[in-house]
């Protein structure tokens, strides 16, 4: 284990780590939101697949478009601020129950790194069955904020962030990506990730630099 590594273990409790940066202290939702909460966000990504992916008559489409309207008018009135709504706030799920997420389970989040494991879905598909190019970007970024924060790093936003195409990456296809800070230099922190297949074959590789930020900073 570097010595940089090792620094990083336990920091998340120093003095003032929440008060860094202008960035609003959000807490994890209690209960992940309730007993169907989970429920409701997998069936609107088994949906968006389905949106995605269907050729349906007219008359069907009708009726789903009624419907989606009708369930968006039943949590219409339900909105509150950002911060206060599970989505995205639901460690347990897979996304943490955001719907701009990947729904990936995080099963390692310690100083060392982390690790997260899932597919992409149908709906995250770029064309003839590999995901779309954006959307590892995203699934990189996401790890690199958790790599941060698991190293005990104050808040910190992404600066840059390079993503290495080596393969294909296919969706419905179980994948893991792992990744830990390589380097810390004053407000910088130097991460690395790798995206790979069940045989451990680097699909992608990214690097980025996570600078933490200054009092007042958005
Ligand atoms: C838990 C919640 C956190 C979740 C985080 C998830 C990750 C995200 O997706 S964040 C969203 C995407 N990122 C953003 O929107 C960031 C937008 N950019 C910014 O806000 C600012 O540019 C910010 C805060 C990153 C840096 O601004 P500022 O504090 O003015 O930095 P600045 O003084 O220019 O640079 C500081 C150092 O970093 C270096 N640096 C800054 N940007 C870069 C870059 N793109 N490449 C290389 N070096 C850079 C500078 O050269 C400087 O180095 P040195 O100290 O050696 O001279």
């Amino acid at each position: 284990m570097s010595e940089q590594v090792e620094r990083g273990r336990g920091r998340g409790d120093v003095d003032g780590y929440e008060k860094h940066g202008g960035f609003p202290v959000y807490r994890a939702a209690e209960d992940d939101g309730g007993p169907d909460f989970g429920r409701l966000i997998e069936a609107m990504r088994v949906l968006q697949d389905a949106a995605v992916s269907v050729s349906a008559p007219a008359d069907v489409v009708r009726q789903a478009a009624e419907q989606a309207e009708a369930l968006a008018a039943l949590l219409e009135p339900h909105r509150v601020p950002e911060g206060q709504q599970p989505g995205g706030r639901s460690m347990g799920l897979p996304g943490r129950g955001s719907l701009l997420m990947l729904p990936w389970t995080v099963d390692k989040f310690d100083a060392t790194g982390v690790r997260s494991t899932g597919v992409f879905r149908r709906f995250h598909m770029g064309g003839n069955g590999a995901a779309h190019g954006g959307t590892l970007p995203l699934l990189f970024d996401d790890l690199f904020g958790m790599i941060t924060h698991a190293y005990g790093r104050p808040i910190s936003r992404t600066a840059y962030l390079h993503v290495n195409y080596r393969k294909i990456t296919p969706i419905d296809t179980p994948l893991v990506i792992e990744g830990q800070v390589d380097r810390v230099d004053g407000r910088k922190t130097f991460i690395t990730a790798k995206l790979m297949d069940a045989e451990g074959t680097v699909l992608a590789d990214g690097e980025a630099l996570m600078l933490v930020l200054l009092p007042g900073q958005p």
